[in-house]
């Protein structure tokens, strides 16, 4: 049976150094992977220089870095080395490029690429991707608020800059993004404005620290122990929070938003793709898939404008709109069908039979083979019923997001329509 709703499965797979998401581990600083960089060290023949590591993924570590030539701080992207990385940071680069390029004003809520260059260090040749720095992901957000959702108004506010960075990339370049989550949106601003170097009148490091043992990148086993029942920790409190239920939830004081700055970015080009050049089959990361991908009918802008949605939702609620599982005897993509079919309604026959993988999960009548009874709960009453929406505000959402979350792709409205919906404006 399908679940719904569930908080936990995040698939995420990078993460930012302030101590709440795991660290990228010791493993990767080796040939091929990771460069292992301090604060101090210099970089392009010495025009930036690292100053504090900002968050790392599967490809990169990306460090605050202060660029000397301009006197300003930068975001420096230092991917791991072996091949298919720098292929990719190339790639990457390509499409930055093309960005940056069509948007001299800097004005389409799209991540700015200001350089580029190659890094020789211990573990090989690394493409360091130069961009201006930006703040805090909006994963951040949602947690920084407890995932209790950030209120409609901020909702809007963040969904019409996603809409301008989409519709410039989808209709003025023609590339999809094909990885849109709330880690891969980063707030022009941070949250804590201490972290923010020019808010906080930061003095740039130029030097290495005399003497100093910089240990962000190289983490002793003890101090990995020390994280690891951290983190155990942390897990038991929110087990028991879940436990409470809403009890708990009343001692807690939601944090101010009020001051904030909610303009943002898209980032991380790493698997985008033009349009008419498609790579790979499978995209998306889980919880944002649209199923078109699942299903394997191909995919375009779309696809994006999917996963658009699940943020909008997620950025509302504090919850995933949609938390697959491998449950008993059926596979988490079926699971995942399900639960889009138990909020949106049946996938029409025509399209659910349509993907090279349909047979693993629909009959030919265009019902899901394992899981027979969908227990059906429209978006409206969800939001409702479980997040205490009023009705009103639940039936403007509910009619913004519906359209967008349609199975048939090319039903989906395009970033500008979304643009014009009542709702947002
Ligand atoms: N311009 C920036 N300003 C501030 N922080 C940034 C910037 N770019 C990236 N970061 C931080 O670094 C993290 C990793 O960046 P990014 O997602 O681009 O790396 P990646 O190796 O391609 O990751 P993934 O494995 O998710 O593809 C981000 O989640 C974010 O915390």
């Amino acid at each position: 049976m399908a679940s719904l709703f569930g908080t936990g499965g995040y698939g995420y797979s990078s993460g930012s150094s302030d101590g709440e998401d795991e660290d990228e581990g010791t493993e990767g600083y080796r040939k091929g992977g990771y460069h292992a960089a301090r604060p101090g060290d210099r970089f392009a023949g010495g025009r930036f220089v690292a100053q504090r590591k900002l968050g790392w993924g599967n490809f990169s570590t990306v460090w605050l870095a202060y660029d000397t030539l301009h006197s300003r701080f930068v975001a420096l992207k230092i991917q791991k080395s072996a091949r298919d990385y720098s292929h990719a940071a190339l790639h990457e680069i390509e499409l930055l490029s093309a960005v940056a390029q069509g948007d001299p004003t800097n004005s389409k809520c799209v991540l700015r690429l200001l350089d580029h260059f190659k890094h020789v260090g211990p573990n090989g040749h690394h493409v360091c991707l130069v961009t201006e720095f930006l703040g805090d992901s909006l994963l951040r957000l949602i947690r920084y608020n407890r995932n209790k959702g950030i209120g409609l108004s901020r909702v809007k506010e963040i969904c019409r800059s996603l809409l301008v960075g989409f519709d410039y990339l989808h209709r003025e370049l023609g590339i999809i993004h094909t990885d849109l989550k709330p880690e891969n949106v980063l707030l022009v601003s941070t949250i804590n404005p201490a972290k923010d170097p020019v808010r906080s009148g930061f003095a740039p490091i130029l030097d290495r620290p005399v003497g100093s043992h910089y240990r962000g990148t190289v983490i002793s086993f003890s101090e990995k122990m020390l994280k690891m029942r951290a983190r155990r920790a942390v897990a038991k409190i929110s087990q028991r929070r879940v436990s409470l239920g809403g009890f708990a939830a009343e001692f807690e004081k939601e944090r101010n938003l009020d001051g904030i700055s909610l303009k943002c970015k898209i980032v991380d080009f790493g698997n985008a793709c033009w349009a008419n050049q498609q790579l790979a089959g499978e995209i998306q990361t889980r919880q944002y898939r649209a199923p078109e991908v699942i299903i394997g009918s191909g995919y375009s802008c779309s696809a994006d404008m999917w996963s658009f949605a699940c943020i909008a939702f997620e950025l509302a609620t504090g919850d995933l709109l949609f938390a697959p599982k491998n449950c008993q005897g059926c596979s988490e993509d079926e699971d995942h069908l399900a639960l889009m079919m138990e909020t949106l309604g049946k996938m029409p026959r025509k399209i659910a039979i349509s993907g090279t993988r349909s047979k693993d999960y629909f009959d030919r009548h265009g019902d899901l083979k394992r899981i027979r009874r969908l227990k059906f709960w429209p978006l409206d009453c969800v939001l409702v019923e479980r997040y205490n929406f009023t009705e009103a505000d639940a039936q403007g959402f509910a009619d913004f997001l519906r359209p967008i979350l349609d199975f048939i792709p090319e039903n989906r409205p395009s970033a500008a329509q979304c643009l014009k919906h009542p709702w947002l404006n």
